[in-house]
């Protein structure tokens, strides 16, 4: 029996089988922010334990900073000391880090893979759940928890059972003006916000390997948003051209023995997984979440579901509840549903393609009257193409409020950017919790392309509304 890309990756990385089943496994890359690490340096620094590998370490700062400006003070005072500590720690630890106004700084997920320190066959954790993202370059990449930061800061290695296997192969083609993003709401909208718990989703198929890198990293994204620990697609050419051109890349003959080795890094066709699901990409259209959670959302042509039409009773409880903050009537059309406020930005879609997407939809239009739309760079490098693209005169022309510094913004409201209570946005972000941006505010995730069509129309739309 062949195995799996994940678990080749897994077995190649483990120290040791511990005796209950878990597997202490070696980290290639410990990536930081500074939500969740206060504690960890704490503890290590209490245990009176170094950071075994900070070459192998790197940090930034993303959920509390600032979008107004690089070197604006950060006002939350609880913000403002996870930031404090952050710069504390990566210093007497000698972590490199990204602060804010640096060349390199911007969402950890956004970043990892721009400087070059995600590669196929790595295993990577993070104090962050969508580590998932980067699994778009054939790497196991996961979130953990802050002990386990303390665990992996010390030894480079983390105590864990390997995760089971499954596939989501997504055959045919996206019809034109259908995302990454919208097959991933469409996935989760399917296999449920618990579809993949305990698994390590293997995106694949024709669809799948079409998309772009921008576009894989929107996938695996929100694998986690389906429960699953980390979501993965094998590397291939397009992986290869990404990556050539990132910093630290080895060179000439030592590049193209990476790229052999890279090559290898494929599921055997005899594998088996756990779990496969498969889906048809030319029946997507445009998804949008209309409740809150991921997993309740429907394509922007249909109406707002009722609570009967869940079979589930638990589902059927979420509905109603959902219905009622979300201040949504079943059977309204997602169309007519008026928007306040606008957010395009987050690890999941916070990237250059993702500008482009939505300076193409705003180029030559007007944002519509009363509504806010953000756009807040997922990175200063991201930042930076954009303007040296023009994309910056677009998005002013339209009157968008196109953000000088990078970081999580809306996608969480840690720092000030955040709804007023009962707005409704169009988010491009991957969470639609309630209060998640902001108290009371009530999100509807979309892709870029929708979010951009959205802002122009004011109530959610498509660009080929317009
Ligand atoms: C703050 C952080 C721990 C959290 C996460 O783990 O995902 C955040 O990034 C989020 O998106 O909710
Ligand atoms: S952009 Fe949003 S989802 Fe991504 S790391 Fe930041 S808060 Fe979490």
């Amino acid at each position: 029996m062949g195995s799996t890309l994940a678990q080749k990756t897994w077995d190649a990385h483990v120290v040791r089988h511990g005796d209950d089943g878990g597997d202490l496994l070696y980290v290639d890359m410990h990536l930081l922010h500074e939500v969740n690490t206060p504690q960890a340096f704490d503890d290590l620094r209490a245990a009176g334990r170094a950071v075994r590998r900070p070459d192998l370490t790197v940090g930034t700062e993303d959920h509390n900073t600032p979008t107004v400006a690089i070197d604006k003070v950060i006002q939350d005072p609880a913000g403002r000391r996870q930031t404090t500590l952050m710069r504390a720690n990566c210093e007497e630890f000698g972590i490199p880090l990204h602060r804010l106004g640096s060349a390199g700084q911007g969402i950890v997920h956004v970043i990892g893979p721009e400087l070059g320190l995600v590669r196929p066959g790595m295993t990577i954790v993070c104090c962050d759940s969508h580590t998932t993202t980067l699994g778009a370059f054939g790497a196991v990449a996961f979130g953990i928890g802050t002990k386990q930061v303390e665990h992996v800061l010390a030894t480079q290695t983390l105590p864990m059972a390997r995760p089971k296997d499954m596939a989501v192969t997504v055959t045919g083609e996206l019809p034109p003006g259908v995302t990454a993003k919208d097959l991933v709401l469409a996935i989760i909208a399917r296999i449920g916000t618990g579809g993949g718990v305990g698994h390590i989703i293997e995106y694949r198929g024709a669809a799948v390997t079409a998309l772009s890198m921008e576009g894989r990293m929107t996938l695996c994204n929100m694998s986690v948003e389906a429960g699953s620990r980390a979501g993965l697609i094998a590397p291939d050419e397009t992986t290869f051209a990404y990556l050539r051109t990132r910093p630290g890349m080895p060179q000439g003959a030592d590049w193209e023995a990476e790229v052999a080795h890279w090559k290898s890094l494929r599921s055997d066709e005899d594998a088996v997984y756990d779990k496969e699901v498969v889906i048809d990409a030319s029946t997507l259209t445009p998804y949008v979440s209309w409740g809150n959670n991921p997993g309740q959302s429907i394509p922007l042509d249909a109406v707002v579901p009722a609570p009967a039409d869940f079979s589930d009773p638990q589902e059927r409880v979420a509905a109603e509840r959902a219905l009622a903050y979300m201040d949504l009537e079943p059977g309204t059309g997602m169309r007519e549903l008026p928007i306040d406020a606008v957010f395009l930005g987050s690890c999941t879609n916070g990237r250059i393609e993702d500008l482009r997407a939505a300076a193409e939809v705003l180029e030559g239009r007007k944002v519509a009257d009363g509504l806010h739309m953000m756009i807040v760079p997922g990175s200063t490098p991201v930042r930076e193409q954009a303007v040296a693209e023009g994309l910056d005169r677009v998005f002013a022309e339209a009157g968008a409020d196109f953000r000088p510094a990078a970081g999580c913004s809306m996608c969480a409201a840690l720092n000030e950017d955040r709804l007023l209570p009962g707005q409704r946005a169009a988010s491009t972000s991957n969470r639609n919790f309630e209060g998640r941006q902001g108290k009371g505010s009530r999100t509807h995730i979309v892709s870029p392309a929708v979010a951009a069509a959205t802002a122009v129309a004011g109530r959610l739309a498509a660009p080929a509304d317009l």
